[in-house]
């Protein structure tokens, strides 16, 4: 092996990268392929008092909680983050993120706009945001429908609320506009590299670059 390959890594303080958007813009979409490519990456499983959809699985897509469990959580601190979105509460459980953090991995997070304000207000430093556009409203309709999921009230409810959900974007560090996939996907991930190499985030810097000065050999002496 190269001494590239076996050179240790450089410590790395995790950050924490979120998704908001309005509802099927495609958050979901572009976290599957985030995920699947990166395992340095893990996704935030939030919990709900939402219905599960057709194919959504409990503990992998969310916890699906009824409310007097959700306010247990709540109650007992349990949530890095939680509002109440579309007339259901939805939170992040603040165990498997610090968790994750810790080991200096990277968490994902499907958020709306007022968890993403908790998380700047409690951790600005470890925060990166991504705000997904729908190329156009006409779009963001054929791609609810076309989901298949949803009722067409819970689709009218959701494209009502767009235009208050998109009012946030100014509140974003990056904003993407999903035309097509691959190429959203691609831009996220540019995102993801560079803020890992922000040198703040780089913990492991200083003795990495003592080592190349030479100047950590006579330490200890
Ligand atoms: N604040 C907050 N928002 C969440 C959480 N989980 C999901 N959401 C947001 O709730 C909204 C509705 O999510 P969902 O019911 O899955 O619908 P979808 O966005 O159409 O797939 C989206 O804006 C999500 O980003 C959470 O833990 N906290
Ligand atoms: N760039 C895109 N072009 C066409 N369809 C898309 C695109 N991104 C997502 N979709 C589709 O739009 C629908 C909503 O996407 P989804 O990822 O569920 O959105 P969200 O999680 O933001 O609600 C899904 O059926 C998905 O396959």
């Amino acid at each position: 092996m190269s001494e590239a390959e076996t050179a240790p890594a450089i410590g790395r303080r995790g950050l924490m990268l979120v998704l908001s958007s309005p509802s099927g813009a495609g958050k979901t979409t572009i976290s599957r392929a985030l995920l699947a490519g990166d395992e340095a990456l893990s996704m935030s499983v939030s919990a709900t008092t939402r219905a599960p959809r057709p194919g959504e699985v409990d503990g992998r897509d969310y916890h699906f909680l009824d409310v007097a469990a959700f306010h247990r959580m709540v109650e007992a601190g349990e949530f890095l983050e939680h509002a109440r979105v579309f007339s259901n509460f939805y939170g992040t459980p603040r165990g498997p993120v610090e968790a994750v953090l810790a080991r200096g991995g990277d968490v994902l997070f499907d958020i709306d706009w007022q968890g993403t304000q908790q998380l700047a207000q409690n951790a600005r430093a470890d925060l990166v945001s991504v705000f997904i556009l729908p190329p156009s409203l006409e779009e963001l309709h054929r791609r609810l429908s076309g989901r298949g999921q949803d009722s067409a009230e819970v689709i009218a409810e959701r494209m009502a609320k767009a235009g208050d959900e998109m009012s946030h974007w100014p509140e974003y560090d990056y904003i993407v506009v999903n035309r097509e996939v691959e190429h959203s996907v691609a831009q996220v991930r540019a995102i993801l590299a560079a803020e890992r190499l922000k040198r703040a985030r780089q913990v492991g810097l200083a003795p990495f670059v003592n080592r190349l000065r030479g100047l950590d050999r006579d330490s200890g002496g």
